[in-house]
């Protein structure tokens, strides 16, 4: 058997040969760059699918997709048994399959080696889930992938066309399907929600929200534009786009909605904004999903009397605004973790709570519920001597766990759960905007020879190197009132980025452009 596999793993590798000087690391999501590059490692990533498969004796999912890059960029990630992103143990072994040269028998004695490691034999069973978005290379790449994992004797179920989040809910229901895979019913008695114009981006979520639309017709108004049928890809549309330039997408009728929400190509961004009646942008990125989220569970879980029982956390990064951070610490007393960029360590974070409600400032995100939590509030339900309306905020926490997507960020089920809680709390968007003020601030992308310069700690929010940098920016925000201001290289582009936040737009834009030249001339 092994023979016969090394023969056509060695076909299949040339037939994608690995081009001379790439360097790949699975980075913040997975292995990402130009879609014309990535054949060769489609191959080591079916393979390591397959073996964690084996190890773990469950499903693992391989996501095709490079979320809110262009059309021409493409990617793959894994997803663990329980919808999570790939444990970060397994990450070196993506990395170090990815450094190898291009050459069966290098190959072939990692595996072995890695197999003996490990404790698994070939003709373990293995089970892998693929899906990709509507990038025109992404079926390419998956059916390389499942070439790759069936070579190792692996059961493959193709997706095809679906969000990220999707594929990761997918994965859980498919080794738990105990607790998931269970139909949402909306809670009887929520009004009708205004209408809402959704920019899907031109990706894979427009085809999945006109199923929503359809689904949820009675509940929902819903329109959905740049879907895929004219625009390119992420191409000033997108939540990305949305969040990076402050202002609305192309394609989108800026009139006539009270409220817009832009997704991202694989669909598990989110972000709301709307215009005012003086023509003003106003944006509601994960920050904001932050608060509102942590608002309605505090005050599901007063009424339901079990506030005094679970411990409530909501985790940020660095990005997040810190007058988001001052009112969640101080005006809600709920705490707030602050861990490095990537929703990896975020969810990590999350788990420590019975809530634990995370969001990227960029709009992704999710809740997390402990076992702890949901059997509080089932027991509210079940229990005769409860008032009705404890029932009642029970019986919504439940609809809500149901409605969320626990396994990441998932722009539909966050956009479903804002709709219902805005409802719910009788809120308009103004009156979401208006819970805090945002400080100004500026992200910039800065390219540098080499961004692995630059080193971080305390949640990348100090850097260690180069020798004099932090001083130097420590400088430069002391002359500003509420200034803020820090640096770090990215994990999914090759450059650096520099936020600042102050109290007003323009001392941001100056301080994020004064950090920008000491970040050049520094890495020189
Ligand atoms: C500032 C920012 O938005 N960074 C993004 C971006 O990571 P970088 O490592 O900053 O390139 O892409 C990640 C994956 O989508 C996302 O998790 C993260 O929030
Ligand atoms: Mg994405």
């Amino acid at each position: 058997m092994a023979e016969i596999a090394k023969e056509k793993l060695a076909a299949l590798m040339l037939e994608c040969p690995k081009p001379s000087g790439i360097i790949l690391g699975y980075g913040t999501a997975g292995f990402r760059a130009r879609a014309d590059t990535l054949p060769w490692i489609m191959i080591r990533i079916g393979l390591l699918a397959s073996l964690r498969s084996k190890v773990k004796k469950a499903c693992i999912g391989a996501m095709i997709t490079a979320s809110h890059n262009p059309e021409h960029d493409n990617g793959v990630k894994l997803i663990d048994p329980f919808g999570e992103m790939l444990d970060q143990s397994w990450e070196i072994y993506a990395s170090n399959l990815s450094s190898l040269d291009d050459s069966i028998d290098a190959l072939w004695s990692y595996l072995e080696k890695l197999m003996t490691q490990l404790n698994v034999q070939l003709s373990d069973k293995a089970t892998v889930a693929i899906a990709y978005d509507t990038r025109q290379s992404s079926p390419f790449l998956s059916h390389i992938v499942q070439r790759a994992a069936e070579i190792f004797d692996t059961n493959i179920m193709n997706y095809e066309l679906m969000t990220t989040p999707q594929l990761h809910y997918t994965v859980r229901c498919y080794n738990d399907n105990e607790i998931y895979g269970r139909c949402t019913e909306m809670t009887p008695g929520v009004k009708h929600p205004e209408q809402l114009a959704i920019d899907a981006a031109n990706g894979i979520g427009a085809q999945k929200l006109v199923v929503l639309q359809q689904r949820l017709s009675d509940l929902f108004k819903i329109e959905i534009f740049n879907d895929g049928t004219q625009g390119r890809l992420n191409e000033k549309c997108g939540a990305d786009y949305v969040k990076l330039y402050q202002k609305a997408p192309e394609g989108l009728p800026l009139t006539n909605y009270p409220k817009y929400c832009s997704i991202d190509g694989d669909a598990d961004r989110l972000i709301y904004y709307f215009i005012d009646q003086n023509q003003h942008f106003h944006m509601l990125d994960g920050d904001r999903f932050s608060v509102l989220f942590a608002s309605f569970i505090s005050k599901k879980l007063k009424e339901a009397k079990l506030i005094d029982q679970v411990k409530m956390g909501v985790i940020q990064t660095a990005y997040a605004n810190g007058s988001s951070t001052n009112y969640i610490i101080n005006t809600m007393s709920v705490p707030v973790a602050c861990v490095p960029t990537g929703v990896k360590h975020l969810h990590h974070k999350a788990l420590d709570f019975d809530v634990g409600i995370y969001f990227e400032a960029n709009g992704h995100g999710t809740v997390l519920f402990s076992d702890n939590l949901k059997t509080k509030v089932k027991a509210v339900i079940e229990d005769e001597n409860r008032q009705d309306d404890e029932k009642l905020a029970a019986k919504q926490l439940h609809v809500f766990i149901d409605i969320i997507n626990e396994t990441v960020g998932d722009a539909l089920a966050d956009l479903l759960a804002t709709e219902a809680i805005l409802c719910l709390m009788n809120l308009s968007i103004e009156g979401w905007l208006d819970l805090y003020h945002d400080l100004p601030q500026r992200q910039l992308k800065v390219a540098i020879k080499d961004r692995t310069m630059i080193q971080t700690t305390d949640a990348e929010r100090r850097c260690t190197t180069p020798a004099h940098l932090q001083d130097c920016i420590d400088e430069l925000v002391s002359k500003y009132p509420s200034g803020r201001s820090f640096v770090r290289p990215s994990g999914t582009e090759d450059i650096v980025r520099v936020y600042a936040e102050a109290t007003t737009q323009a001392d941001a834009d100056k301080l994020a452009d004064e950090v920008r030249k000491i970040v050049e001339e520094l890495t020189k």
